[in-house]
């Protein structure tokens, strides 16, 4: 071996970073000593404040194993065994009798439990790390808080404190990632306040069965114009929608649902309708095939997008100018005007206002549309449009409609026409409503943030059938059809 090759080298210095030692180490042995009380009841207080925690996240658990403990304690574990036993057979009982009251009151609250610990507590700090939701500083990680969790069954809906320098669009952009984490379906993120968002992690559709449509109301003074019942929410509210001071853009692809809507409210409207205190005009382009199922509903009906349709459009018009003139200095429509409340319920209003190949037809119904939609408010006049195609060219005065409805789209691009920028963020993704479930649709409401999840009741022709007959029966002021044009 030659003296080359027996040459020691140097190994690299190493670099690692130097061990941080706590600044406590480095005081001399009799300050360390006068610290110690200090110590103690620093540690007592941590304690005292985890165990407190601990009894406010999981209260039900911490209380059955206080009283399971002083049970075994004074009366020997067999009394326990009765307890757990006389317990079980009382919820499963409860269960199997009133699984209602049993779910909305006794499984919420176990539930949240078992899913904060096993689902989110255990493997909230490696889910947050594989997301890049974390973020480390001079050695220090900044991670966002697990905070209060609330199990529906069908969703869970988890609080979260954001680390500082978060936005919440970071989050939006993680939703899909984190809802394969925490073997969810969805996830939507809502902004609570500043700094804190609420996650609603979907397990299952709440919506997927129909809903029936509820008897037909008798009385017209039970129809409130600013509370139609017109299905349910996904939160299992009922789904409410205003026709004073309002118009609604309802907007789906074929198939979705769009006249399931519309009906609802006509039928939530019937008992007013029949007293003459609200009047629904129809416009169908579709030669009436979905309108005239229960043409009795209508004070006029015209089922093309021809002259009848523009005739009733500048009718209206013409009504809400009346109107305004009338009211003024009364500002809105009241019943006590005298003057009936007036729907007017567009099928496709696209084939009205942007696929009528007339020219000069087209600009008079936009015109006269246009006039009812930003003047009509007001003077008690609603429109109610439905349509598939959301775009600019075919709807440019969307904002006239202060609540939209997206049924079942096609594109990402369609729910952002529909309900604005930035909501699709926010969960409302109509484009993954499954064709399964018509009905089903994203409503938002001007100058309210959220969106709402909701589907209409499912009226089948029995339900027009009774419409039909609760219209005409017992009254000698049938509503006349009127197909050829307005009245006017
Ligand atoms: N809320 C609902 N619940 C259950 N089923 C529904 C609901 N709404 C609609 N459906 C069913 O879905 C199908 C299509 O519904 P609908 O005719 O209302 O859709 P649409 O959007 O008006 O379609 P188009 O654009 O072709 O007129 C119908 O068979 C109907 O029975």
């Amino acid at each position: 071996m030659s003296a080359q090759e027996n040459r020691w080298v140097d190994p690299a210095p190493l670099e690692v970073s130097r061990p941080r030692l706590p600044w406590w180490t480095m005081l001399p042995g009799w300050a360390k000593l006068l610290l110690v009380p200090v110590a103690v009841v620093w540690v007592a207080c941590w304690a005292v404040f985890q165990f407190a925690r601990i009894t406010y996240r999981y209260p039900l658990t911490i209380t059955t194993s206080a009283a399971a403990g002083l049970l075994a304690a004074f009366h020997g574990y067999l009394a326990v065994t009765v307890a757990v036993a006389g317990v079980t057979v009382v919820a499963v009982a409860w269960w199997r009798l009133h699984p209602d009251s049993f779910h909305q009151f006794a499984a919420p609250q176990p539930v949240t439990e078992y899913r904060r610990f096993a689902v989110y507590a255990c493997q909230w700090r490696t889910v947050m790390r594989l997301s890049e939701l974390t973020k480390d500083k001079r050695g220090r990680e900044y991670r966002p808080k697990l905070g209060r969790l609330r199990s529906h069954g069908w969703r869970d809906v988890v609080r979260v404190t954001m680390a500082k320098g978060q936005a919440p669009e970071q989050w939006e952009l993680h939703a899909s990632g984190l809802a394969h984490s925490f073997r969810a379906r969805h996830c939507r993120v809502r902004v609570r306040k500043p700094g804190r968002l609420e996650l609603d992690l979907i397990h299952r559709d709440p919506l997927a069965p129909s809903i029936p449509a509820p008897t037909l109301g008798l009385d017209a003074s039970g129809v409130d114009l600013r509370r139609l019942v017109i299905g349910r929410t996904e939160t299992g509210k009922p789904w409410t929608v205003s026709l004073l001071g309002n118009h609604l853009l309802g907007v789906g692809s074929t198939g979705a649902g769009k006249a399931s809507v519309s009906w609802s409210i006509v039928r939530a409207l019937a008992p007013a309708i029949k007293a003459d205190r609200v009047r629904v005009f129809g416009i169908d382009p579709k030669g009436g095939m979905e309108l005239s199922a229960c043409a009795e509903a209508f004070h006029t009906l015209a089922c093309d997008n021809g002259d009848k349709a523009v005739n009733l459009l500048e009718y209206l018009a013409g009504e809400v100018k009346a109107r305004a003139e009338r009211y003024r200095g009364r500002r809105t429509w009241t019943p006590e005007s005298g003057d009936p409340f007036l729907v007017l319920l567009v099928d496709e209003l696209a084939d009205v206002i942007a696929y009528q190949t007339d020219r000069n037809l087209r600009d008079r119904a936009v015109k006269a549309i246009q006039a009812i939609t930003s003047q009509g408010r007001a003077p008690g006049v609603c429109v109610l449009g439905f349509l598939q195609d959301p775009r600019k060219e075919i709807v440019p005065f969307r904002h006239l409609f202060p609540t939209k409805i997206a049924l079942r789209l096609d594109e990402p691009a369609q729910v952002d026409m529909v309900l604005g920028d930035g909501v699709r963020q926010r969960g409302a993704a109509a484009h993954e409503i499954p064709e399964s479930t018509p009905g089903v649709a994203w409503v938002k409401h001007d100058g309210h943030r959220e969106p709402v999840r909701a589907r209409a009741f499912h009226i089948t022709d029995e339900d027009l059938a009774d419409l039909v007959a609760f219209l005409t029966a017992h009254t000698t002021d049938i509503p006349v059809l009127v197909t050829e044009g307005a009245r006017a």
